[in-house]
């Protein structure tokens, strides 16, 4: 038998109907000017435009965490649970693309990273600012943060906004409330721009979801999902603090910190602590 798709070297068009000439094309469409044109290497070391994608691909899976994020605790006040579901599964999936993009960024050895270094001056990560929405918006509140951002107003009002509204967590805590669920007024009205604190009676709420999961399916599963971003925040951040330890050391960051230190300080953060503490009880 003759094969019906012998290989080809190059795809016949003949009986395409292409739009050679488009009313919107796809570089118009997606402002792939404007995207593209913005690498600008400090230095001419060959892996400098490794680290300005890597940083930008990042950014932009950020924005989108934050988009499906919002969301997720918009439908979940409005006890829209499935789509938030969709959304939630979503974010899990962006942190496992940022978490994979530190396979690429590690191929930067120390040799190759000190080569251009000192032309990043103070600028650092520490001032991502998506970040910092980002570990508000989840529930790790922390009003000195923001100070980075006071010579852009636009980024700083906005960080404040979000540092003074309730986190997913908050929401969540109150879809729990309202669903009958004992949480103590203390957790349901407070400086929401305050550090959480965990409380035996959010605690208890999670243990009675886990431990009649038929009866409280949907809230169950709601948990599940936090847990997952929990752990792949986690996993995102002890992987930088490895991959700088990797490349740096333990000199001090561009930004001010300690550097290795100040990253190993920051896995103690945990989201949805009673998420966590719960499973100690059941
Ligand atoms: C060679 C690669 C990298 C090195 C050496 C590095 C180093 C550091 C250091 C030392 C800090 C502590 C703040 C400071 O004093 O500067 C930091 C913070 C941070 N970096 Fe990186 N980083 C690298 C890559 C990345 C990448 C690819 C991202 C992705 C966006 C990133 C995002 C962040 C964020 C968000 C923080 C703030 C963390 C927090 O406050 O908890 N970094 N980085
Ligand atoms: N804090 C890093 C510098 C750094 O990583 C950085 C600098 C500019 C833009 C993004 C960065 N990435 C993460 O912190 C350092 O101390 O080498």
């Amino acid at each position: 038998m003759t094969d019906p798709r012998p290989p080809r070297s190059s795809v016949d068009l003949d009986n395409e109907a292409i739009h050679w000439d488009q009313d919107l094309s796809y570089g118009q469409y997606l402002g792939l000017e404007t995207l593209l044109d913005c690498q600008h290497p400090r230095s001419d070391q060959h892996d400098e435009m490794l680290f300005i994608v890597i940083h930008q691909a990042s950014e932009l899976w950020m924005k989108l965490c934050l988009h499906e994020a919002h969301g997720a605790a918009e439908h979940i006040h409005r006890d829209h649970l499935r789509p938030a579901f969709k959304m939630l599964t979503r974010v899990a999936r962006i942190q496992e693309q940022l978490i994979k993009a530190w396979e690429v960024l590690v191929t930067m050895t120390p040799a190759d990273y000190s080569s251009f270094r000192d032309e990043l001056g103070q600028s650092s990560g520490f001032q991502s600012y998506q970040y910092r929405e980002l570990e508000f918006l989840l529930g790790n509140k922390n009003a000195r943060m923001i100070e980075a951002h006071r010579a852009r107003p636009e980024h700083y009002d906005h960080l404040k906004a979000v540092l003074q509204a309730p986190s997913l967590y908050d929401i969540v805590l109150q879809r729990l409330a309202a669903r009958g669920f004992e949480i103590p007024t203390s957790h349901l009205e407070r400086d929401w721009s305050a550090p959480y604190v965990a409380s035996p009676e959010v605690e208890a709420a999670w243990a009675a979801i886990y431990r009649d999961t038929t009866t409280h399916w949907d809230l169950y599963e709601l948990a599940e999902k936090l847990v997952d971003l929990e752990y792949n925040f986690q996993k995102w951040r002890f992987s930088h603090m490895k991959t700088v330890e990797r490349i740096i050391g333990y000199r001090r960051g561009t930004g001010g910190t300690a550097g290795v230190n100040y990253l190993v300080k920051a896995l103690d953060l945990q989201f949805f602590p009673e998420l966590w503490s719960v499973r100690t009880s059941l």
